[in-house]
């Protein structure tokens, strides 16, 4: 989705049509009569959701409220229903990511809405027989090391902190502390916290410029009664505010350009993934549509790769932190929404089309979420469900079939099958609470 916030420095170049945002090409002059310039005169990007925030006494301004309706309560009902988000805003400096992300005492943002959320559904767990655990941790890369934002540190090098990846749950930072919270006034607290050690500088466009990037992350865990089993589904919210692109200006001090430098490594690594990402996932999808078609005329399977043998690329996530981090996130197991903030005036035309770009090509990529549960009482949800079936289907065949002999055989075989799914299902509840109640 794009967010169109503030016009400083030129005519305003944008306008948004419902989902499509239109950019006019100032390389084209429009007074000119265009017949021997083929280029053309506006660049059309469509998206999900396209707002307009660029002056709240337009009708059409769009609210920190319309947007936490459009994308906070998605995070929210994927993260109840077991799934991991993760929520990113990309943009130009001085774009409005952090004013999205965080927001601002008078307008507070997606991050402490969405915990708002996540605490006004915990209220309601008294009558729901299950309980629920917010834990949060806040992070930031700067000059591709991990500082921790909520741990008070006296060292003089508190970036020492180093990233790992675990066989199954993926990339991690080692010793990052996560605090457990239970209502939104202490998120609050520790959002607070965590944004005034973030680093900031001033740039040529923004006088209190995020130069870092920020990931605010909440673990929430739901523990749930499931066929009379306890059991734990547990998703991940990445809620991820990057540092701005800007270019380097020759006046800045050696610092600030290693640290520029830094900032578009990660950001063009992340440009990199996401390409070949998208690359993949258009691989991916014509395999399938090649594989139906093969499934569909003829009776053998077509093994992937398909006619022309590509393979899926190979993709950079461990050339920057900050993709290694978000690895799951991007392309993985993770419902993931991109939020890109552009300005409309006619001085940020480059950047604004970069921007455009970046986003319209993680739109193509495509995530294999799955719901964080315990597999045993998965198994046995699937089991219960095809009993029932069972027990369905032999009903409808002693109402139906007048031939016993036929009858009797299916009738036979179905209540085996029931009597063997049952059997499975008292085995593995057996075990899995005797494990349960070893824990
Ligand atoms: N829609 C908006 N309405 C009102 N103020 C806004 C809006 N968008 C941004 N701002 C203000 O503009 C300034 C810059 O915005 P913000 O800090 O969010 O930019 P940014 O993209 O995070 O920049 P950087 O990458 O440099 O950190 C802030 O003072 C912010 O409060």
């Amino acid at each position: 989705m794009i967010l169109i916030q503030r016009a400083e420095g030129g005519r305003v170049i944008v306008e948004v049509d419902d989902k499509v945002a239109k950019v006019r090409n100032i390389k084209v002059d429009s007074r000119l009569d265009s017949s021997w310039d083929s280029r053309e005169k506006t660049v059309a990007f469509s998206f999900d959701y396209c707002y307009w925030s660029v002056d709240p006494e337009d009708p059409k301004y769009a609210s920190q409220e319309m947007v936490f309706q459009d994308l906070g309560t998605s995070v929210l009902s994927g993260a109840f229903r077991g799934y991991n988000i993760c929520l990113l805003a990309y943009g130009q400096t001085g774009s409005g990511k952090t004013y999205t992300m965080m927001g601002t005492p008078a307008s507070i943002g997606l991050t402490p809405r969405i915990c708002e959320g996540l605490f006004a559904r915990k209220d309601d767990y008294s009558d729901q027989m299950a309980s629920c655990r917010v834990k949060v941790s806040f992070l930031e890369i700067y000059n591709e090391r991990v500082r921790d934002l909520l741990k008070q540190s006296e060292q003089k090098k508190p970036y020492t902190l180093r990233v790992r990846e675990h066989p199954e749950t993926g990339p991690y930072v080692q010793g990052l502390t996560q605090h457990l919270v239970t209502d939104y006034k202490q998120v609050v607290k520790l959002l607070e916290e965590g944004i005034a050690k973030r680093i900031t500088a001033a740039t040529h466009i923004h006088n209190a410029s995020s130069r870092s990037h920020a990931i605010f992350t909440i673990h929430y865990t739901q523990a749930i009664l499931e066929n009379n089993l306890p059991s734990e589904i547990a998703s991940k919210i990445n809620l991820v505010d990057l540092a701005g692109s800007e270019r380097a200006d020759p006046s800045y001090c050696k610092d600030r350009i290693t640290e520029g430098a830094n900032i578009n490594k990660s950001l063009v690594t992340l440009g990199i993934v996401i390409s070949t990402l998208a690359q993949n996932s258009q691989v991916f999808s014509s395999c399938q549509s090649i594989n139906t078609l093969t499934s569909e005329g003829e009776s053998s399977r077509v093994e992937s790769p398909p006619s022309g043998g590509r393979r899926p690329a190979y993709i950079p996530y461990r050339d920057s932190i900050l993709t290694w981090l978000l690895k799951d996130s991007l392309g993985g197991n993770s419902k993931t929404i991109m939020i890109a903030t552009i300005s409309p005036a006619s001085s940020s035309y480059n950047e604004t089309m970069s921007t455009l770009r970046y986003a319209a090509n993680a739109k193509n990529i495509i995530n294999k979420p799955r719901v964080n549960e315990d597999a045993n009482v998965k198994l046995i949800r699937e089991l219960r469900e095809e009993i029932d079936r069972l027990k369905t289907m032999l009903m409808s065949f002693e109402l139906r079939n007048s031939s016993p002999s036929w009858s009797d055989d299916k009738d036979g075989n179905l209540t085996e099958l029931v009597l063997q799914n049952e059997m499975k299902v008292g085995m593995i509840s057996f075990t899995w609470c005797c494990n349960y109640l070893s824990l």
